[in-house]
C-alpha cells in the first residue's frame, strides 16, 4: 500500500460517546501516530444498500469515503444497528476492528459459551432455560446451592445474583421466570473469593491482564459494583485460555474474563469492546496505541 507510506491512515471510530475514556484514548493514540481519525456516532450514521456502490452517510448528508479502517466500539444495546453498519463498511472494503460477525457472535452469550465448550475451554457448570421450567431439576443440574443466577441481558454485574441456599435459589429463579427472562444458572465458584481476571487480547496475544477484586461483602468483581483492579501475573494456562477464547469468536481485540477455580481457570465471558480505563491505569500500558499499531500492521502501513 504505497499510498499509505507517506500519509497517515484514515480511520473512523464507530461508537456512541466521544467523551468516554476509551474513545478519547483511541482518538489520541491514532492522532499521535499520524493518522486521521473521526468519531462516528452509531445513531447518526445511515446507509445506502447498493450492490456496486454501498455507502454510509453521516448526519447532514456527509458521505463517509476513503476510510482505511473502522474501530468498532458498539454498546450492547446498539448491537443490531452497530453490526449492520459494520457490515456495510465491510462491504465497502473497509477493514473493521472488530468485524461484524465476531461482534454479533460474542453478543450471544449462550451461543458463545457453546462455542467455547466446542473449543475445549472449561466454563463453570452452567444451565440455561426459558420459562416455564423445572426449577428443582435446573438447580440440581448445576450441583445445587449456592449457585449463581444470571439474566442473559444483564451487564456490568447487574442481573447477576448469588443464591446461597436452595430456598433462595428457587425464589430467585421463580422471580426471574415470572419476568419471562432468559436465565442462566451457574455453579458458584466460591474459591475465586470475589476475584476474576481480565485479559486484554490483541491479535492473538495477551497484551495486559488485571485482577479485579470485589468490594468487601460483594462477590461480583465488576468495577461498576465497586471492585478494584490490580496487576496480576497470569499462568501459561490462563494465557492459552484467553487467546483461544478470542480466537474462537474471531475477535481481533477482546477482553476475556476468567475465574480461578480449584480445578484451574474457567472462562466467564468475552467482551468485544473491552474498556481501557481500568487496564491502562492499573498496568500503565498504552493499550490504545497497541490497538492502532495492530491496524497499521494489518494494512501494511509504516511510519516514514
Ligand atoms: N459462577 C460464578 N462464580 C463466582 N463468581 C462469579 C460467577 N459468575 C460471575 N461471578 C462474578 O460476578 C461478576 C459478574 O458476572 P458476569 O461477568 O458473568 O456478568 P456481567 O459482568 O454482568 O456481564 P457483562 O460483563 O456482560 O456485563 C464476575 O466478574 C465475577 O466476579
Ligand atoms: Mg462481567
Ligand atoms: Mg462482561
Amino acid at each position: 500500500m504505497d499510498s499509505h507510506l507517506n500519509n497517515g491512515l484514515k480511520v473512523g471510530l464507530l461508537a456512541s460517546n466521544p467523551d468516554l475514556y476509551s474513545n478519547k484514548r483511541i482518538i489520541e493514540a491514532a492522532r499521535q501516530r499520524g493518522h486521521q481519525i473521526d468519531f462516528f456516532n452509531i445513531k447518526q450514521c445511515y446507509m445506502k444498500l447498493d450492490a456496486v456502490c454501498p455507502e454510509v452517510h453521516y448526519r447532514g448528508g456527509k458521505v463517509l469515503k476513503d476510510l482505511d479502517a473502522v474501530i468498532t466500539r458498539i454498546r450492547p444495546s446498539l448491537t443490531f444497528y452497530g453490526c449492520a453498519l459494520t457490515r456495510q463498511f465491510e462491504s465497502m472494503g473497509v477493514f473493521t476492528f472488530n468485524s461484524s460477525d465476531a461482534i454479533a457472535q460474542s453478543r450471544d452469550k449462550l451461543y458463545s459459551l457453546q462455542l467455547m465448550l466446542k473449543s475445549g475451554i472449561d466454563i463453570p457448570t452452567t444451565g440455561f432455560a426459558n420459562s416455564p421450567i423445572d426449577t428443582t431439576d435446573l438447580i440440581e443440574m448445576v450441583g445445587g446451592a449456592p449457585l449463581i443466577v444470571k439474566l442473559l441481558e444483564g451487564t456490568q454485574g447487574r442481573g447477576v445474583v448469588l443464591a446461597e441456599t436452595r430456598k433462595a435459589s428457587e425464589s430467585v429463579i421463580n422471580a426471574f421466570k415470572s419476568l419471562k427472562a432468559n436465565l442462566l444458572v451457574q455453579e458458584f465458584i466460591k474459591e475465586a473469593d470475589g476475584k476474576d481476571l481480565r485479559c486484554f487480547v490483541i491479535d492473538g496475544k495477551v497484551v495486559a491482564s488485571i485482577q479485579r477484586t470485589a468490594a468487601p461483602g460483594e462477590f461480583r468483581a465488576n468495577i461498576h459494583q465497586g471492585g478494584s483492579a490490580s496487576i496480576v501475573k497470569i499462568t501459561p494456562e490462563e494465557r492459552r485460555l484467553a487467546i483461544l477464547a478470542a480466537k474462537t469468536l474471531g475477535l481481533k481485540v477482546a477482553g476475556v474474563d476468567i475465574i480461578r477455580s480449584r480445578n484451574g481457570p474457567l472462562l466467564l465471558e468475552v467482551n468485544s469492546s473491552p474498556g481501557l480505563e481500568g487496564i491502562e491505569s492499573a498496568t500503565g500500558k498504552d493499550i490504545a496505541s497497541m490497538m492502532v499499531v495492530s491496524i497499521e500492521k494489518k494494512l501494511g502501513w509504516r511510519i516514514r
